[in-house]
């Protein structure tokens, strides 16, 4: 259908059409609806997207009972009990619960309950405001189109990879029986939490890592602890290594991979954990003069830039501002409220930062946990970061283990916090904490950095004792000295 088309009698017309129905989408047509404005989503897969079914639901389903074993093998008492093997079968059958067996039905009831229209299909966008579903159905937009297509894993250009058919994160969180070995490429988050998994579930694990360490987004001591307690689980781990070639005979046989060193890996199964790429190769991108398969270039309301008449939204990972889960809801409810307001003709926004209107937190604020065992959790700007982006600084380190709390939590407890002061405004920029039980310390953290809490304020925040969370108080008693 050509761009310039105009809209016809038998088109479907509704305010807004997302196209995508992941976390992100599903935000989106929410955020809309409430504000009063008509809503269709448009899936081409499961409702819930890729979170729910192959990603963050199914894997921490898989680590969870990791960290409990763990936990439990620090704690007197159930040491014994805890030292046999993982019941692989019934961590997978949880996991498959989890996902409500790959199928959507509860998250349709929700749209359903929230008014939104579902569409299933593929979606392409045929110019402004338009979009077709499946080559037939057409959909027009009165305000405004969110694309929210998500990513997918990336395969590098390795020579014989694709035709190896390794697993990407879909078959990591979706397998139904444990590999006897696993070789994974990639020491970024996938890697580390897919590796710590399947390690515990019985495979033998190699991770192949082309750098120096593990989580190289975090302070390196994130990656120093966590390497270590894989390898003290069992796990090989090879660092500075580039796979150079990758042989798979007979489908479903065994998987050489060839290292640049000249070494050969022989496993069952390869999951290839090097990054993703934006799903937007096919879907009609062309048809509004943006470029096929690239990720969408937003303003801080997520609307994509250079769009004429500015109908356009790229939200979620599309976007390529933070890709998490959380960020994309966030994203989804700026994103909402910029769409209702320019619906309602505001004629000013809150675009500042911290604005209504304004994704700041996406720059400033980013919170991730990662489910290793130990979990390693960090918000904001690390030091590097801070330092690049010429902030003056100062880092106050603190062993995690001289917390009472810490020492109560776990026998032998080891772990670090670290923060980072921004000397000009005495506010945080960053933290990071890696240990047992920091996955729920971190909002405290996250509260600090987005709200600029002073460090002369947090100080009358009082940690209660005794928990891990005394650590801001050893944290800060370093920092004022
Ligand atoms: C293994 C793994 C574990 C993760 N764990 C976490 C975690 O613990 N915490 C966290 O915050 N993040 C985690 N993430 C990241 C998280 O999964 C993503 O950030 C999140 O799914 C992005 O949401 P989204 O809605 O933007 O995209 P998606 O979830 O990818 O959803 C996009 C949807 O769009 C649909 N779609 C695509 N193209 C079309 C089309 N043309 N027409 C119609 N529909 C279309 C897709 O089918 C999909 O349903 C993990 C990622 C991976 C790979
Ligand atoms: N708990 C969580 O929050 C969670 C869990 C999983 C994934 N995620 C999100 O999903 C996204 C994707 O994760 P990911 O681990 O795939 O990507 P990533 O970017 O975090 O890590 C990929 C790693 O692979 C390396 N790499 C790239 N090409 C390579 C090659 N040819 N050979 C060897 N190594 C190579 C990179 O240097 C990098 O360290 C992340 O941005 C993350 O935020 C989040």
């Amino acid at each position: 259908m050509a761009a310039t088309e105009a809209s016809n009698a038998a088109d479907e017309a509704y305010d807004v059409i997302v196209l995508g129905a992941g976390p992100t989408g599903e935000n989106v047509a929410d955020r809309a609806h409430a504000a009063g404005l008509s809503a269709a989503i448009v899936e081409s897969e499961l409702v819930g997207g890729e979170c729910s079914y192959w990603a963050c639901m199914p894997s921490k389903a898989l680590l969870r009972p990791v960290t409990v074993r763990s936990e439990a093998r620090r704690a007197p008492g159930f040491k014994d009990a805890a030292d046999s093997p993982l019941d692989a079968p019934a961590v997978l059958g949880h996991r498959d619960a989890v996902v409500s067996y790959w199928k959507d039905d509860g998250q349709v009831r929700w749209l359903d309950s929230a008014g939104i229209d579902l569409v299933r299909g593929q979606g392409r966008l045929a110019g402004p405001r338009r979009v077709v579903v499946d080559g037939g159905r057409v959909l027009t937009a009165r305000h405004a189109v969110a694309v929210c297509t998500g990513s997918r894993a990336v395969l590098p250009p390795i020579p014989g990879l694709a035709e190896a058919r390794p697993w990407t994160s879909r078959d990591a969180t979706s397998a139904k029986t444990v590999p006897g070995r696993l070789v994974v490429v990639g020491g970024g988050v996938v890697g580390v939490e897919m590796a710590t998994a399947w390690r515990a579930l019985g495979a033998s694990v190699t991770l192949l890592v082309r750098g120096d360490g593990l989580l190289p987004r975090m302070e390196p001591f994130a990656g120093h602890l966590v390497a270590e307690s894989l390898a003290e689980a069992g796990a090989f781990l090879r660092t500075g290594v580039e796979v150079r070639e990758v042989r798979r005979e007979a489908p479903g046989g065994p998987v050489t991979v060839l290292l640049d060193s000249g070494d050969e890996i022989v496993a069952d199964e390869l999951l290839i954990a090097t990054g993703r790429a934006p799903r937007t190769e096919d879907i009609g991108l062309d048809s509004v003069g943006l470029q096929p398969g690239s990720w969408l270039d937003v303003d801080d309301s997520c609307r994509v830039k250079g769009v004429t008449g500015g109908w356009l939204y790229g939200v979620g990972d599309v976007n390529h501002r933070a890709l998490l889960t959380h960020q994309g809801k966030y994203q989804a409810r700026i994103a909402g409220a910029a769409i209702s307001a320019r619906a309602r003709g505001v004629p000013i926004l809150e675009s500042d930062p911290w604005g209504a209107h304004a994704a700041t937190a996406d720059t400033r604020a980013v919170p991730q946990v990662v489910f290793s065992n130990p979990e390693a959790a960090a918000v904001g700007l690390s030091a590097a970061e801070a330092e690049r982006a010429g902030y003056r600084i100062r880092v106050v380190d603190q062993d995690l283990a001289a917390v009472s709390g810490a020492y109560l939590y776990a026998d032998g407890y080891r772990g670090r916090a670290r923060i980072i002061v921004d000397l000009d405004r005495e506010v945080l920029l960053g933290a990071t904490f890696v240990g047992h039980g920091v996955a729920e310390l971190l909002h405290s953290a996250t509260v600090a950095v987005a709200g600029e809490v002073p460090v002369e304020r947090l100080w009358h925040a009082v940690p209660s004792y005794p928990t891990i969370s005394e650590v801001w108080l050893r944290l800060l008693e370093a920092y004022r000295g």
